[in-house]
């Protein structure tokens, strides 16, 4: 399944029927299987998954810090498992990372994680420190320039994280649950932080996480990894509107899961895409079409302030009843999909 290609960016990073299987001393484990994934230029792409669906795996499958066993990745159009280890570590470079546990090196002080980072990379030394200032400035920090990670909160030694990937302009910056060990507040705070670093910077960034509310929050895209597998991706918008896998409806709408279980024949999914509200529509269509429908599932959700969702509702036995309801919705401006069987 491929995302929709946005017409004005260029690919930056294409996975392409991607594969790796760890072999241990109990066996083989598939960790990815035919991931095929493309990440354009200025996106914030969101992967999305359960604990093991391999999320990790495959972000550092994209810098090749992970040796994928099937498959390529191309990053700007250049297959980096066919090139020498001195242009993979050039590739490394525009591709900065940041984790869950910020991995700073507690000796050093803030400025001097990143002037760490200017010096592996070869940076000029004589501009390094005007370099780290900039950055610490760009993340808010740059009172702290001569603490040491241990005087910082959680949010001040991501940013410092932040500060120290952005060293080397990468064109992609690749965030590893960056949030996940930090509370509500400073989560948003983070969150923000990148949202204005890919608006100011153009930088692409790739955020894997389990938590939909992150992706909610800042990504443009997002693919849902389920047991290796990508079960869907494309648009937030497009996902969030109209999850087709169990697996999307699950992480997207939880409150949705007590009405799982449900299963019903002759089923439609109706889509509200924010220009109407359901209650008054379903309302109006239960009066005029004189139908009792079943609720099967129902979730909505509020995204950008304006109301997303789906609802699945059985139809009526009569053919000519059901048909009329399927017209009402429809010419109410509803995206409706019939589902003879439907499974929750
Ligand atoms: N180095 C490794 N050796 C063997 N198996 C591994 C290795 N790394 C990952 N795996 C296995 O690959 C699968 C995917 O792991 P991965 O860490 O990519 O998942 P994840 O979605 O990031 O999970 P989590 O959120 O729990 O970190 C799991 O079954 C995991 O046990």
């Amino acid at each position: 399944m491929e995302t929709p290609i946005n017409k004005q960016a260029q690919p930056i990073i294409e996975i392409r029927s991607l594969g790796k299987t760890f072999h241990t001393k109990s066996g083989d484990v598939k960790a990815l299987d035919d991931i095929n994934i493309t990440i354009h230029k200025g996106d914030i792409f969101g992967i999305i998954g359960m604990s093991g669906a391999g999320k990790s795996t495959l972000v550092r499958c994209m810098n090749l810090l992970e040796k994928p066993t099937e498959g390529s990745v191309l990053v700007d159009g250049e297959d980096i498992s066919e090139i020498s280890e001195k242009d993979l570590r050039k590739v490394r470079y525009s591709m900065g990372m940041i984790f869950q546990q910020f991995n700073l090196l507690e000796q050093r002080t803030a400025e001097k994680n990143i002037l760490f980072a200017l010096e592996i990379a070869g940076y000029d030394k004589s501009k390094a420190k005007g370099r780290a200032a900039e950055l610490l400035e760009l993340v808010g920090l740059s009172d702290r320039a001569q603490s040491y990670p241990s005087q910082l909160s959680g949010g001040q030694k991501q940013r410092v994280a932040i500060a120290r990937a952005l060293a080397n302009n990468p064109k992609v910056l690749l965030c590893d649950e960056a949030t996940s060990a930090l509370d509500p507040t400073t989560t948003r705070s983070i969150l923000t932080l990148l949202k204005d670093i890919n608006k100011r910077l153009g930088i692409t960034i790739v955020v894997i996480t389990h938590e939909m509310s992150v992706v909610e929050e800042i990504c443009s895209h997002v693919a849902i990894i389920d047991k290796s597998h990508i079960a869907e991706q494309g648009s937030v918008e497009e996902i969030f509107t109209n999850p087709k896998t169990a697996i999307a409806r699950r992480m997207i709408f939880p409150d949705g899961e007590n009405l799982t279980g449900h299963v019903g024949k002759n089923c439609c999914r109706i889509v509200f895409d924010g220009s109407s509200s359901y209650d008054p529509v379903i309302a109006r269509m239960i009066l005029e079409c004189k139908a009792l429908v079943n609720i099967m599932y129902a979730d909505m959700k509020n995204i950008d302030g304006i109301a997303r969702g789906q609802m699945v509702i059985q139809l009526p036995e009569d053919s000519t009843t059901a048909s009329k309801v399927l017209n009402y919705l429809r010419s109410n401006g509803l995206t409706v999909e019939e589902v003879p069987d439907y499974v929750g």
